[in-house]
């Protein structure tokens, strides 16, 4: 690790980092129509592993354009290939991906803030050492599927070929009904059998992945096509038991999708959503928590979502008031053509409205209750364009005495080589995620996050959280929220941008080093079960 802290709060075994971190927050009670800020404490112990295991990756949809772009680029960054263009000779690199390429401030030195890659933080898995498999229902090996994919320059893929084609997607479950009826021509490689049987195969593919090439741990990630919605019924989907007895009776409403959840959970393996249908059904929500399973998604926040994510944060924080929001794109991948369907369009275009949602509800200021911009999400297939997919977006905005302001943008870009590393940062993170553990005044033993992995947020366009928590979607606060648990991890403050020691007129006096907090009866920490418990506190004068 490029640096180590330096505090009574934080220690360094062979095997963990341990960290005595004060988590501080302000609860907000309601007195007889007065707000009350408490500031509360709660006092965690944080361990961090940080032996790096033998990590598989087994994509579905191994075979799309994405599957086969994070494979081809992984290789060609262990190999360190370079290719000529038209351009110039480009290089092999990770651009895009949170975790290897961008940075993040450690603290301030004599000159100035100290920045470090981001994937230097905590002992992450390098994207090198994760071994890749899947499945896909299209039978064409990785070299086949690369060029069918027509992302990658053709210098490069030709130095490729020869490490793609070893790679066979294994057969996959294929239920018609569920994506475009335009990929049936694609379904030469697919599994028979019941339900369950097809279930039990993936479990057993999952096992013998993770057996032959003697893997500590497997994590599934869907790309594979986008699904419509599955219905969410009492007593087909709604708990565990109902779904995996549904799945045995061979319910033709359990998608491809769940199913693959479903047998992921009973293989211990954690499940992320690449795509925006509704997998993640109450059952599977459930059994991942029985079986304490990460499990996380919905829909990789990639391009014009990613930029809606911090351009509505921008405009609402800074006052001004988006009335009509308009995203417009054209691809011409095979996801356009999926996503030409309407069932498939429907659930990208949820998981692509939604993603304002936080920021206008924060600003009573600007929207009445419910009040909302006009939102309209457009996705055309135009198959010329292939994977460079066109976004053309408008915001138009009430300004300041009933004037107006319009943002208009045209966004071009390769999809999957903005999906790639977003693929790559989900299971770095998850991966790391799994190799934290917690203590509070409230637990003898060790725990983990919650088995819906919210910390993947900022990699998602409809962030799946746990039952009753908020939705963040505003970009920033979700790339914050991933800084600062990880910092938690090894003792640091959260990054607060308050920079104090630059807006005084005299040097701060440096503060004693903080004590090492004993959790005592003296020290424990005031945790407020109820909002009642806390009003109850007097407010000290
Ligand atoms: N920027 C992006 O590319 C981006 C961003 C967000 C979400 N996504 C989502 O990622 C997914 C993949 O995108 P893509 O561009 O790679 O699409 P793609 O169509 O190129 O790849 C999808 C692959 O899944 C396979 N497939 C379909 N159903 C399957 C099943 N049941 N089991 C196994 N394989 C199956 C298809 O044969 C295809 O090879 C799509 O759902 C898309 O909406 C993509
Ligand atoms: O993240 P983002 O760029 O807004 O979303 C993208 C959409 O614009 C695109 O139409 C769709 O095909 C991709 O799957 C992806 O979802």
């Amino acid at each position: 690790m490029a640096f180590k802290v330096d505090s009574p709060n934080v220690s360094y075994t062979e095997n963990f980092i341990i960290s005595d971190y004060k988590y501080e927050t302000t609860e907000i009670l309601q007195d007889n129509g007065t707000m009350r800020a408490v500031p509360v404490s709660t006092q965690f112990k944080f361990r961090t592993e940080c032996k790096k295991p033998r990590v598989g990756c087994m994509l579905v949809g191994w075979g799309g354009n994405n599957g086969t772009t994070v494979t081809a680029a992984v290789i060609a960054n262990k190999l360190g290939l370079s290719w000529e263009t038209k351009t110039g000779m480009k290089h092999a690199n990770y651009f895009g991906s949170l975790t290897q390429a961008s940075t993040i401030c450690l603290g301030s030195g004599q000159h100035g803030d100290v920045y470090i890659p981001f994937k230097d933080i905590l002992p992450m898995i390098e994207p090198e050492d994760i071994v890749f498999d899947g499945w896909d229902i299209s039978s064409l090996d990785l070299a086949e599927a690369m060029e069918r994919a027509c992302v990658l320059d053709v210098q490069l893929q030709k130095q490729l070929y020869k490490h793609m084609e070893k790679y066979k997607p294994r057969p996959s479950i294929y239920f018609p009904d569920f994506i475009a009826a335009n990929q049936a021509d694609r379904a030469d490689n697919v599994l028979k059998g019941s339900k369950q049987e097809q279930m039990e195969q993936i479990r057993k593919d999952i096992r013998d992945f993770r057996n032959e090439n003697q893997l500590d741990k497997v994590i599934v990630l869907w790309t594979a096509n986008t699904e419509r919605f599955s219905d969410v019924r009492s007593g087909l989907n709604d708990t565990a038991a109902n779904l995996l007895t549904s799945i045995k009776e061979g319910e033709s409403e359990v998608s491809p999708s769940t199913v693959f959840a479903v047998a992921s959970i009973l293989e211990g393996c954690a499940y992320i959503n690449g795509s925006p249908q509704n997998t993640l059904v109450p059952g599977v929500i459930e059994l991942a928590a029985k079986h304490k399973v990460f499990i996380g998604g919905d829909d990789f926040k990639s391009g014009q979502t990613k930029i809606k994510s911090v351009l509505v944060d921008f405009l609402v924080s800074a006052g001004i008031k988006p009335v009509s929001i308009v995203s417009y794109n054209h691809l011409g991948n095979n996801d356009g053509k999926n996503l030409s369907a309407p069932q498939q369009f429907r659930s990208k275009e949820i998981s692509k409205s939604n993603v304002v949602d936080d920021m206008v509800q924060s600003n009573s200021i600007l929207y009445e209750e419910n009040e909302k911009p006009d939102h309209c999400v457009v996705i055309k297939y135009v198959p010329f364009v292939g994977d460079s997919k066109r976004a053309m977006d408008e915001y138009t905005s009430e300004i300041m005495m009933g004037g107006h302001n319009t943002i208009v943008m045209h966004n071009t870009c390769e999809d999957s080589l903005l999906a790639s590393p977003i693929i790559l940062d989900l299971v770095i993170l998850c991966e790391m995620c799994q190799r934290i553990n917690f203590k509070t005044a409230n637990s003898d033993d060790w725990e983990t996050f919650h088995p819906v992995l919210s910390i993947l947020s900022y990699l998602c366009k409809a962030p799946l959280v746990p039952s009753g928590t908020p939705v963040v979607n505003a970009l920033f606060k979700q790339r914050a929220c991933l800084e600062n648990i990880f910092r938690a991890c090894i003792g640091l403050p959260p990054i607060n941008h308050m920079t104090l020691e630059h807006k005084v007129s005299t040097p701060l006096p440096k503060i004693a080093e903080t004590k090492k907090v004993e959790i005592t009866e003296k020290t424990k920490p005031v945790i407020f079960k109820t909002m009642k418990q806390a009003s109850a506190v007097p407010c000290e004068e």
